[in-house]
């Protein structure tokens, strides 16, 4: 008897198995505004190669004998200044925006939030998933540019869970959409927004992205081209030629040269030249944190003020407000594609 294929009739529904989750993923954060638990944190994330791509032998003492002894003390007092009832801002945001997808999704869809470095974990979160029925998973780091020390160290971390797993879910993963129209458009609502609502129009708006090693850009990151094209398109869409918009990159950590322009040195160089009137937006996090709460919210206005600004405003990430859902729905329903 010779087997014959035979095609589902037209109308028949999609034959699909299993539920399928959505973790989403941010960087990661401290448990608590301790130096203990700072150290804890630190201590992992600094250790991954892909953050750091020093050799060991010369980074272990430097990491171990004089960084997890300094920095971690300095850094927890950062963090109490914006430590929230729900913990630190970026896991209450992230924790939010998993709810507020969920809601979203309704019971076809299981929507679980996780840290890279610290907690929840990427491997016991996918495990929850996995335990809930999920047979097909989109992975979501939640990083619009792309970086090896970011978006890739996701993956890699999902990849050791799933090394690990006799059956393993179908994954997918939510690529960088740092160009894209539903980005584009959705920075340029908010920022717009939050411009309009303030009691003063700024002469500058800077568009601060999180630094990373110049040498990165040389060795093939992408990272820094796509902060300069989501700068670029933000800009256009932004459309208010009035305002004088600088893209600049923060949070310099180490003797390397980074990116630059510098936060500091852009803000430092405004005042000297006799800018008054400064905002300050971050279209490379989609979630309020530490770097812009503090380092550019907190000490970015000390600053600005100190040495001769006099209107300062520090604009919000997206968050879990109904422009950023609604571009993180669209952004996630078009990676289950075929799924649902
Ligand atoms: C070598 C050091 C670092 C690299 C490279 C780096 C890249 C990088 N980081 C983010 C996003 C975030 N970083 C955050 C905190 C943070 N980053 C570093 C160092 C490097 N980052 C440190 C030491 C810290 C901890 C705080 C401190 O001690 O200063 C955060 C906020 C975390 C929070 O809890 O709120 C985010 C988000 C990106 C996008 C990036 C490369 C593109
Ligand atoms: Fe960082
Ligand atoms: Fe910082």
């Amino acid at each position: 008897m010779t087997w014959q294929a035979q095609a589902l009739p037209a109308d028949h529904p999609p034959v699909k198995s299993g539920k399928i989750g959505v973790l989403l993923v941010n960087l990661g954060t401290p448990t608590a505004p301790t130096p203990k638990a700072v150290k804890a944190y630190l201590a992992e994330f600094l250790a991954d190669r892909r953050v750091v791509e020093i050799p060991r032998l010369l980074w272990w003492p430097i990491l171990h004998g004089i960084i997890l002894n300094v920095r971690p003390k300095k850094s927890a007092h950062a963090y109490s200044q914006v430590w929230t009832p729900d913990g630190s801002p970026l896991s209450a945001i992230t924790m939010r925006q998993a709810q507020g997808l969920a809601d979203r999704f309704g019971e076809s869809v299981m929507v679980d939030w996780a840290m890279r470095y610290g907690q929840p974990s990427i491997p016991a979160q996918l495990q929850r998933l996995m335990d809930a029925g999920c047979e097909r998973i989109v992975l979501a780091p939640l990083y619009p540019q792309y970086c090896g020390a970011t978006t890739a160290t996701v993956f890699d971390k999902a990849a050791d869970a799933l090394r690990a797993m006799r059956w393993q879910p179908a994954l997918r993963v939510l690529p960088a959409y740092h160009d894209d129209p539903l980005h584009i458009g959705a920075l340029a609502q908010d920022i717009g927004r939050q411009l309009d609502a303030l009691d003063f129009v700024p002469e500058v708006l800077l568009l601060s992205f999180h630094g990373m090693p110049e040498r990165t850009l040389h060795k093939g990151d992408p990272y820094h081209c796509q902060c300069l094209k989501t700068a670029r398109l933000l800009t256009a869409a932004l459309n208010c030629p009035d305002i004088r918009i600088r893209p600049t990159f923060q949070s310099r950590f180490g003797s390397a040269k980074w990116l630059e322009p510098a936060t500091d040195a852009v803000l430092a160089e405004e005042a000297a030249k006799g800018t008054k009137r400064l905002a300050i937006a971050a279209p490379g996090f989609s979630a309020d944190c530490l770097e812009t709460l503090e380092e550019l919210a907190i000490r970015g206005r000390e600053q600005f003020i100190e040495e001769g600004g006099e209107q300062f405003a520090a604009l919000s990430c997206l968050n879990d407000g109904p422009i950023g859902m609604d571009m993180l729905e669209a952004l996630v329903q078009r990676e289950m594609a075929g799924w649902i």
